[in-house]
């Protein structure tokens, strides 16, 4: 037996007419979607996609003009230019259905059809949707390239007028030895600037050693960034070069210097002013000659006011501060970040999807991205995996109703299988709304249907 594939979508106010085509269309295609009023139409195409709609171009309330029909075809080209509508008309509307495929419609069919003829344009609109995605898919890819040719570097994304400063930034201090501090939150590309700093400078061929200073223990400090002698302590079986030796000739890049304690930044301090350093268990300073860029999230101007940062420290590392701004304040970078993304995982992951819709864009400016790029990318690959349609929808999405999760439940989230968290979603909504299911799709960002095929999935 053929393994039926395809969406329909059929829009008309006979009731009657939905019935039948209900019953004959599930005999062929894997879901059909019926729907009396067509101003649900809008939110149909937003949040599900459709390989054709089939639509009437008779409602009642205009009978005979097909005025209505008209409006309805235009409404649906705007939303998603690339949809596959056809239309049903009745025997001598001809003209009307001639001049509504000038007007973008793929097809008519006339009414009352003959279920062979309706089949047959039916399959046929289906073969043009997959053949005007494939041709969508092809520009994406080409719109990947050109937005990697955009990019500042290969792999830094933004043109928006606060990354362009940070741009400018780089230029001007890469050439320069100059020590460089890295202000953002987290998640807002730190690292990739440090990158950047040091693959513009003359130090490129030389090593990028990057330090996690949050990730290092206090007894480990010292022996981790300048070495440590054979025999110095019970674990040193033999000499070894510290981080800032590692990085001789090149950059250093110590992220998180916020954390450091008291003790070991006047440690570092040492080091940074006698540009020496001297391995555990030895007496020999050694000359280093190192570039060094460091980073924080944490406000240290006010640390150093609470003295829980050093001022002479922060002086000798601030020589040139770069900025980074949250994704919330540079919106411009969003929609170029996330189609960035969605080309990668798409890649990745070998889905067909390879658009955002546009719910999707409005959902998402409005979000106020807590993680920054780094959520944004996180959210991106699971939306990948979860998509159904060829456009990345809400629903895809755990957005946290525009608001922070908190800290302990976004961990909680992030250890969670995304099945589980799908059903833990819709079984919150539904509590909610006294199993209301309208009221819970509303809340979840899904229609009635898809909120009806997962409740079947997980036997809600
Ligand atoms: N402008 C950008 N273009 C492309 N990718 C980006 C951009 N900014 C950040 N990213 C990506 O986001 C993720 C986080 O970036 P990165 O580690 O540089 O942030 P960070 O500010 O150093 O974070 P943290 O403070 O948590 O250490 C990385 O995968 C990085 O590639």
């Amino acid at each position: 037996m053929e393994t039926k594939t395809g969406k329909i979508l059929v829009v008309d106010d006979d009731t009657d007419v939905l019935s039948a085509a209900r019953l004959f269309l599930k005999r062929h295609f894997l879901h059909v979607d019926v729907e009396s009023n067509p101003e649900s139409i809008p939110y149909l195409i937003n949040n599900d996609r459709y390989d054709v709609i089939l639509l009437d171009m008779n409602f009642t309330k205009d009978i005979g003009s097909g005025k209505e029909g008209f409006y309805w075809l235009d409404r649906i080209l705007e939303i998603d230019p690339a949809a596959v509508v056809v239309l049903i008309t009745a025997y001598g509307d001809v003209e009307m259905a001639v001049r509504a495929i000038k007007d973008g419609a793929t097809d008519f069919v006339l009414k009352p059809w003959e279920n062979e003829k309706l089949l047959a344009t039916l399959i046929s609109a289906m073969r043009l949707r997959q053949s005007r995605e494939e041709t969508a898919t092809l520009k994406a890819k080409q719109k990947g390239l050109n937005q990697a040719q955009t990019s500042y570097t290969s792999d830094i994304i933004g043109q928006s007028p606060a990354m362009l400063r940070v741009y400018e930034a780089i230029d001007r201090v890469a050439e320069t030895d100059a020590n460089v501090l890295i202000l953002g939150e987290n998640g807002t590309g730190k690292e990739l600037i440090a990158r950047a700093l040091h693959r513009k400078s003359k130090r490129t061929d030389e090593p990028f050693v990057s330090v996690d200073l949050g990730a290092i223990s206090e007894t480990l400090f010292e022996s981790e960034l300048f070495g440590h002698t054979k025999g110095s302590f019970t674990d040193a079986k033999e000499d070894r070069a510290g981080r800032f030796e590692t990085a001789s000739g090149g950059s250093i890049f110590l992220d998180e210097i916020g954390n450091l304690s008291l003790p070991l930044q006047a440690k570092l301090l040492t080091v940074l002013q006698s540009r020496t350093v001297t391995r555990v268990g030895s007496n020999k300073p050694k000359t280093i000659d190192v570039r060094l860029i460091s980073a924080t999230n944490m406000p240290v101007y006010d640390m150093v006011k609470n003295k829980t940062f050093r001022q002479d420290l922060l002086y000798r590392i601030n020589t040139i501060e770069i900025h980074l701004p949250p994704l919330r304040e540079r919106q411009e970078d969003l929609v170029p970040l996330a189609e960035y993304y969605l080309q990668l995982y798409r890649k990745k992951y070998n889905r067909s999807v390879n658009t955002l819709s546009p719910a999707l864009l409005k959902r998402m400016q409005k979000y106020h991205w807590p993680g920054n790029v780094r959520e944004l990318q996180h959210a991106i690959e699971r939306a990948v995996i979860m998509a159904q349609g060829s456009a990345l929808q809400p629903e895809d999405f755990f957005f946290s109703n525009g608001h922070e999760v908190p800290q302990d439940e976004e961990s909680a989230l992030d250890a969670m299988p995304l099945d589980e968290m799908e059903k833990m979603l819709i079984r919150k909504a539904l509590k909610k709304h006294n199993g209301n299911i309208t009221e819970a799709a509303q809340e979840l960002g899904l229609t009635r249907s898809s909120l009806y095929r997962r409740l079947e999935k997980y036997g809600l």
